[in-house]
């Protein structure tokens, strides 16, 4: 054990990070046999965190306080709005969803909480919780997609969900937010605890609910 804050809380969310990290959506991803339509379902799910993502980072923007943190926060919502998105209409297109199966495909449980827990970081003005928010969501991704094993899944659909996650800019943008949450988080410490391990149950529930 470290004395480092986002380790701290990252230890306190064990069993679930490591359940999360190693699930079977995660292996089925890196040898591409996940079917494709638990990956549509997933996908449809996940283009909607992406939209309460957006606010989050907004909020991040909004609350931090150096110039430093908001222009990489600034540069990460561009990454996120374009290269990102874009990735999800082409996948959703080569997967043969249409507007309207994503239109009348309903939110999971978790999809819905994932939203509330993103908006209501925003809504704290918290830097700290928004932070902790942020780390699980990044660095949990990061933490699966760094794993993988080469050569990469042959389907353009599996391989760029991982290459999103393990890019070296996103490998920066984590230890980023991680070395934020350090520096930040012990002034608040419930309220970041909190965020952290209610938003790693979230992203354990959010996996199984695709199954
Ligand atoms: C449930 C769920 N949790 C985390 C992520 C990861 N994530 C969301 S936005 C973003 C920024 C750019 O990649 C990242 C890493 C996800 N996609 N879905």
């Amino acid at each position: 054990m470290t004395d480092h804050f986002s380790d701290t809380l990252r230890a306190a969310s064990e069993p679930n990070w490591t359940r999360a990290v190693e699930h079977r959506f995660v292996s089925e991803l890196y040898t591409g046999s996940v079917n494709d339509r638990v990956m549509a379902f997933y996908l449809i799910q996940d283009h909607r965190f992406l939209d309460s993502f957006l606010t989050l980072l907004g909020a991040a923007i909004a609350t931090c306080d150096t110039f430093d943190a908001r222009l990489r926060f600034g540069q990460f919502a561009g990454m996120v709005s374009g290269e990102e998105n874009t990735y999800f209409l082409r996948a959703f297109d080569h997967l043969g969803v249409t507007d309207k199966d994503r239109a009348e495909t309903p939110d999971t449980a978790p999809t819905t909480g994932f939203q509330s827990i993103m908006r209501e970081a925003a809504e704290t003005r918290s830097y700290a919780a928004i932070l902790a928010v942020l780390n699980v969501a990044e660095g949990l991704y990061y933490d699966w997609a760094m794993r993988a094993p080469k050569p990469l899944p042959e389907s353009f659909v599996h391989a760029e969900w991982i290459t999103l996650h393990d890019s070296p800019a996103f490998a920066q943008f984590v230890a980023f937010l991680r070395a934020e949450l350090d520096r930040v988080g012990p002034t608040t410490p419930d309220i970041a605890r909190d965020f952290f391990l209610r938003a790693v149950s979230l992203e354990l529930e959010f996996f199984d609910a695709v199954y």
